[in-house]
């Protein structure tokens, strides 16, 4: 169904509406290495059983560590450019919790263009993302899918925020296994953005998702 199609032009430029960027490729990379081990970290403490001693001796090098680190923040709402391989260049937050590139909660899950059409990531989400024993977090599964959603409706154009999402659990979805995320826009109404998705292992749908995401307001759209 699409009835009155209206992507925006041109994607949103963030800075019009007061935001900071942050273009992706300026993160430093010892940033991103330090990502990569905090995240790390917060697997390895979850499931330490490491005495007293070494537990009080990790806790003073964190510590140190947040206290070096601490002083000078970006902004809450800053966003992020990412230019994809395909020349898509999406803005997402710098810190959202399921793809923000600087954020070591996040995954993180980068959605790229599908050859057969909406978008494609991959992602492996380790012991801190546990339900069930073993098992994804269902909560974690709908993060997923919502961004993956959103991205889509992005990605063609129509960024905007989730009204409604329906997510299916048809499988269990393993930990510490590569999983697929598909995404792409099923249909347009004025401002309603009609998605779907499907989070798969080894080529099975162990979650799917519907999403009604409504397109941003932008100032000489009419809204329509
Ligand atoms: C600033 C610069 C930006 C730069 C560019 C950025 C690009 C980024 C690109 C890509 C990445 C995106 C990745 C995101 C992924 C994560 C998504 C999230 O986590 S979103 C957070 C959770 N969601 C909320 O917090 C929404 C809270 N709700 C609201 O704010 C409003 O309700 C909102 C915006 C959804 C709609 O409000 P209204 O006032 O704008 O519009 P109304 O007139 O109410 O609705 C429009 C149409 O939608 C229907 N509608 C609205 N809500 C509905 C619902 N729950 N169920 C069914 N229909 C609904 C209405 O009936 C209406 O339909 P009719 O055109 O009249 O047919």
């Amino acid at each position: 169904m699409t009835v009155d199609a209206k992507p925006v032009a041109e994607l949103p430029d963030p800075r019009d509406f007061g935001l900071s960027v942050v273009p992706e490729g300026e993160i430093p990379a010892e940033l991103a290495s330090l990502v990569d081990e905090v995240r790390s970290l917060v697997d390895t403490v979850a499931h330490t059983k490491a005495g007293s001693r070494e537990l009080a001796a990790a806790r003073e090098a964190v510590a140190a560590a947040n206290d070096r680190l601490k002083g000078d923040r970006h902004d809450i709402g800053t966003m992020v450019q990412q230019v994809w391989p395909d020349g898509r260049v999406e803005y997402g937050t710098l810190t959202n919790v399921v793809s923000g590139p600087t954020n070591a909660a996040a995954p993180p899950l980068r959605m790229e263009t599908a050859p057969e059409g909406g978008l494609r990531g991959e992602v492996v989400l380790n012991g801190t993302y546990q339900g069930p024993p073993g098992l994804v977090h269902g909560g974690w599964l709908a993060a997923l899918l919502d961004q993956a959603l959103g991205s889509a409706a992005g990605a063609e154009g129509m960024p905007g925020l989730t009204a409604n999402l329906d997510v299916n659990y048809r499988n269990p979805t393993p930990l510490n296994a590569p999983l697929e995320i598909t995404a792409r826009v099923s249909g347009t109404e004025r401002r309603k953005v009609f998605v779907s998705g499907e989070v798969r292992h080894n080529g099975q749908v162990t979650a799917e998702g519907t999403a009604l995401m409504v397109r941003m307001n932008l100032p000489g759209d009419g809204g329509a």
